[in-house]
């Protein structure tokens, strides 16, 4: 019927949030969420008439305390979980106002980009992460030296 339409798919603005050396911030799932306990970029599920950067707004506001003032589209990525199919709405936010908090008691880092496959994800963020150590950074964030 329906095969290779993403029509029920859940519409998701996720964010990768970047500072000004280059690293990413993740936080984590929790553990009774849908794919709870793993690592995620911050970010939610569109609310009905809401904008792609209404809701990514909207969703690092709550979630974060953050308002983000640059941003690019990266990627899309659909991805069927069995459970649930999804559809990330992938931005980089470059710049943003305010100091990230973990509003909802999420743990929360920043990482290196060397460093992001040491966490685990959700399946669906495999061609994100491939797609964020493509992103042109500072040197110090794409590992190696590691020196802080
Ligand atoms: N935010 C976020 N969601 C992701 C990522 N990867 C991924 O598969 N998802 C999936 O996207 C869906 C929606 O994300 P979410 O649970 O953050 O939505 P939300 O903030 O609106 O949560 P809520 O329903 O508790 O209000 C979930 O099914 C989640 O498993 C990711 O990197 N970040
Ligand atoms: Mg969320």
């Amino acid at each position: 019927m329906s095969a290779g339409s993403d029509a029920a798919a859940v519409h998701v603005a996720v964010a990768v949030i970047l500072d000004t050396d280059g690293r990413v911030l993740l936080t984590r799932r929790a553990d009774d969420a849908h794919q709870g306990g793993l690592w995620e970029f911050p970010g939610g599920k569109l609310e009905a008439g809401e904008s792609l950067a209404e809701g990514l707004g909207r969703e690092l506001r709550e979630e974060l305390g953050i308002q983000p003032t640059r941003t690019s589209a990266l990627l899309e990525v659909r991805h069927d979980y069995g459970d649930k199919q999804v559809l990330l709405d992938v931005h980089v936010v470059w710049e943003f106002a305010g100091e990230p908090r973990a509003l909802e008691g999420q743990p929360m880092r920043w990482v290196d980009v060397g460093q992001l496959r040491e966490h685990a994800f959700p399946a669906a963020n495999q061609p994100i992460v491939a797609a964020v150590e493509l992103l042109s950074l500072p040197a110090a964030s794409t590992g190696g030296d590691a020196g802080q």
